[in-house]
């Protein structure tokens, strides 16, 4: 892909895991309101694509997204206990103001890192914990309603309703990804639900590279890998994204240590 895509809260983990599996793919235009260290920027992405500035702040944006064909639109504020004043400004505010930039600037594609708190509602007392479990058939698919768990999953809903007004509105593609628990690594240790929506470093960013280059309109997505634990559906991620996720954390102990495979042996 020739022209720029930017990626809005480049410094952050999932930013991170991006730019470490598919940093050398694109021309990145990288935005953040903390200077990012040299050492997490790709080699080919020079200072004049790193743009250190607020969402908030549309002239910054705007100029942003001159030429930009697609968009990564991470940075927020990621905590689940997030107060409404910092969720209304960073989350909601901040995305309508890049959404609306990109729709303005005609971009093509546009994902939006949206949450599991967006559905925890979800996860009520007469359904957990066999939700997490193996064995438990439960499943939402991205077609059910928002039910955020808290005031973050309320500003992640509102992100995906902005995402369906602006491709409405502009016919601008937007997939909205449900993103489960990002960690490195190994699944999130000794946490049957962090097991049950992890999110591999590897898949993240294999995920996003989807997202980037998939025919869709409007999309709501699950990130989360190959888990035997799960109680979101990665069918529609396949079916529009292709998406092809190659971990699962039933591979590792519920502490986080890998499964070793049986070594092959010539015995019939
Ligand atoms: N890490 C995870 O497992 C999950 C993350 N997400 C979402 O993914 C996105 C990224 O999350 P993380 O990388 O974990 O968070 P992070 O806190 O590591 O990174 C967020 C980045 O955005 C920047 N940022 C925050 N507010 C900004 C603003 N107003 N203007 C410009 N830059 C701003 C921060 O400086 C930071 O570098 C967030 O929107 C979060 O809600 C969703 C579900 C799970
Ligand atoms: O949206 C997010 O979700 C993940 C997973 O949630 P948790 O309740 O299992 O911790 C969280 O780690 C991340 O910080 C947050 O942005």
């Amino acid at each position: 892909m020739d022209d720029p895509v930017l990626l809005t809260g480049a410094g952050g983990r999932v930013g991170q895991a991006i730019l470490d599996g598919i940093g050398e793919e694109y021309d990145w235009r990288l935005l953040d309101r903390e200077p990012i260290p040299a050492a997490k920027v790709p080699d080919r992405v020079t200072d004049a694509d790193q743009y250190v500035a607020d969402i908030t702040d549309e002239r910054a944006v705007r100029e942003a997204m001159t030429g930009v064909n697609a968009v990564v639109h991470l940075a927020g504020d990621p905590r689940k206990t997030a107060p409404w004043e910092s969720v209304l400004r960073n989350n909601i505010d901040g995305t309508q103001v890049v959404m609306r930039a990109a729709a303005r600037a005609g971009v093509d594609r546009f994902a939006f890192a949206s949450s599991n708190h967006a559905v925890g509602g979800y996860e009520t007392d007469d359904r957990t914990p066999d939700l997490y479990r193996p064995d438990d058939d439960y499943r939402l698919d991205g077609e059910e309603l928002p039910r955020p768990g808290n005031l973050y999953g309320v500003s992640k809903a509102t992100g995906e309703f902005l995402g369906r007004y602006y491709h409405d509105e502009t016919g601008m593609s937007v997939v909205c990804v449900r993103i489960g628990n990002l960690t490195k690594d190994h699944p999130p240790r000794e946490y049957e639900r962090g097991q049950a929506m992890w999110l591999s470093h590897g898949d993240c960013a294999h995920l996003f590279d989807r997202c980037l280059r998939a025919d869709y309109g409007f999309e709501i997505v699950y990130g989360i890998s190959d888990n035997d634990r799960k109680y979101y559906s990665i069918d529609r991620a396949r079916e529009v994204l292709g998406y092809d996720p190659q971990d699962n954390s039933a591979n590792y102990t519920f502490e986080g240590e890998p499964i070793a495979e049986d070594p092959p042996t010539d015995e019939p």
